[in-house]
């Protein structure tokens, strides 16, 4: 049962309403076989060419039925543009129909939950269907602050952090692909040197579909310099999955993702991490352990967690990244 952070005024009993259609694994898995498109040998390899390590049955019981859904989501708001445009009409007044705008799919959740891996997943998914073959994804991390701004600002120990960012910029690049832009550019972070990559940009170019994926991309707008409330980066949003895990098993993959990527990327010599593979590998864990007990685990417990209730769909993993339960919003 997902229960939204914010507290109701009555004691919720076990069988109040919520805002969310509950659903086990099983139940959403039956779904699949309303799903056509059914994965064909030639996707299977391709989506095993991810290099992601999910493995097929959680493709098709999870992530096909969830194509299915948004392929429905988008089919309706293109329906609700049309109504749109039957509204604004051709009056002569310059506003004529309207082109389509992407449709925008925040993904959030913890460091480490495998929001990348099933953004990654999703996206292969939705470019199948005919009607939006142009699906690009963008993570927030490139509006990371640099780290020199982070040393500068005293923040080096909360990246991460909704402070850590240039939110306005972030919320900018969504607007403005929201607003129609044909092209849009934003900055792009490197996991290998743990920074922003210098003149570095990547330009997203009016595609179908846009899966936005960070830590922060639910986190309400912080009020302005006067005090007056801003538009947030999610008001942006047609769709966004929060991926939920217990912390103690993202802790866990969190420790198994630095131990993969020291035996990996953590080797090459520019890695800012290189210096992990020169000692014992119980000490390389103790430095992640740490990360996540001062870093990451306060920013999920303060400020990601928080906004799973804001979410249009809620995936419950287990502690083996299984989805073990969905919650979907109602309309
Ligand atoms: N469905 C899955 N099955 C198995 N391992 C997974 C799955 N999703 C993510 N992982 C692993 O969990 C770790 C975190 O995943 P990642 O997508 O990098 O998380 P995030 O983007 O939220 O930081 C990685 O080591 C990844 O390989
Ligand atoms: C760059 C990040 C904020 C992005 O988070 P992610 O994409 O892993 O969810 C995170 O990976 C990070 O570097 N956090 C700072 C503490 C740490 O090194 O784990």
């Amino acid at each position: 049962m997902i229960t939204s952070p914010a507290r109701s005024p009555q004691r919720r009993t076990e069988h109040a309403p919520t805002p969310y259609v509950d659903l086990s694994r099983d139940e959403w898995s039956a779904l699949r076989d309303k799903t056509p498109l059914p994965l064909t040998a030639d996707e299977v390899e391709r989506l095993r060419g991810l290099g992601d390590v999910i493995d097929l049955d959680e493709v098709r019981d999870v992530y096909l039925p969830l194509s299915r859904l948004l392929n429905l989501y988008v089919q309706a708001t293109s329906g609700l543009r049309g109504a749109l445009n039957t509204f604004l009409g051709d009056a002569g007044n310059g506003h004529g129909a309207q082109r389509g705008t992407p449709f925008v799919i925040g993904v959030a959740g913890s460091v480490a939950v495998g929001k990348s891996t099933s953004a990654r997943i999703l996206q292969a998914l939705l470019a199948r269907w005919p009607e939006h073959p142009r699906v690009e994804l963008v993570t927030t991390d490139g509006f990371l602050l640099p780290m020199k701004e982070l040393q500068a600002r005293g923040l080096t120990s909360r990246k991460g952090f909704p402070e850590s960012y240039d939110r306005r910029a972030l919320t900018r690049f969504v607007a403005d692909i929201k607003a129609g832009k044909d092209e849009v550019t934003a900055p792009v972070y490197s996991h290998l040197i743990y920074d922003i990559v210098p003149g570095e940009r990547l330009t997203v170019r009016r595609p179908d579909i846009l899966i936005v994926e960070g830590l922060n991309v639910l986190q309400p707008a912080l009020p302005g310099s006067d005090g007056r409330t801003r538009v947030g980066l999610a008001d942006y949003f047609d769709f966004s999955v929060y991926v939920d895990a217990r912390a103690e098993d993202i802790e866990t993959w969190y420790l198994n993702r630095f131990r993969k990527l020291r035996a990996t990327a953590f080797q090459d010599p520019s890695s800012y991490f290189r210096k992990y593979t020169q000692v014992s590998e119980e000490e390389a864990l103790d430095y992640a352990r740490t990360m996540w007990r001062t870093i990451n685990k306060p920013n999920l417990l303060e400020n990601v967690a928080p906004t799973r209730g804001r979410a249009t769909l809620v995936l419950r993993k287990g502690p083996d990244h299984k989805v073990q339960k969905l919650s979907l919003r109602k309309l």
